[in-house]
């Protein structure tokens, strides 16, 4: 699976921690993450994540990109909730995108410990089958949703 890793700063510290935690399932997956958040967990979980740009320099729009590609199977972002970032509307874009491709989003600690561990006990090899029937109407004509 394509999984990517977002956190915003109060949570950085969070998701490192959670990538550890659960580091014999990442090291088995493919990662994704923004520039820092990247940098943070390759450091510190020792494992290869793809670092796309920073999130206000435009990582998010890159993982929404992916996704609406259909190349991400999972997303997890531990977002601020309580500040308003400056990026707002690429953070608004990224979330409604998963909604569109219907990706699993976590974006707290709680879910993201559900779907991890819901991913591990092969809940989400469904998204197998989505991926080569999206690559089947992205290569044919109907890109209608
Ligand atoms: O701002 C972000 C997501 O909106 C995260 O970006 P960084 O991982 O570069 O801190």
């Amino acid at each position: 699976m394509n999984i990517a890793l977002v956190a915003h700063d109060i949570h950085k510290n969070l998701i490192v921690d959670f990538v550890i935690a659960y580091k014999h399932i990442f090291q088995k997956h493919t990662l994704f993450a923004t520039g820092t958040t990247g940098k943070r967990i390759s450091e510190a979980a020792k494992l290869e994540v793809t670092r796309l740009r920073s999130g206000p320099l435009g990582g998010d729009q890159q993982i929404g990109a992916m996704i609406a590609m259909d190349d991400i199977d999972l997303l997890i972002f531990f977002r601020d909730p309580l500040s308003a970032l400056g990026h707002e509307p690429d953070i608004s874009a990224l979330l409604r995108l998963c909604d569109v491709q219907r990706i699993p989003l976590a974006t707290n600690v709680a879910t993201a410990e559900m779907l991890i561990r819901a991913m591990e006990n092969g809940f989400l090899s469904w998204r197998e089958e989505i991926r080569k029937y999206d690559t089947l109407k992205l290569n044919g004509t109907d890109n209608s949703i």
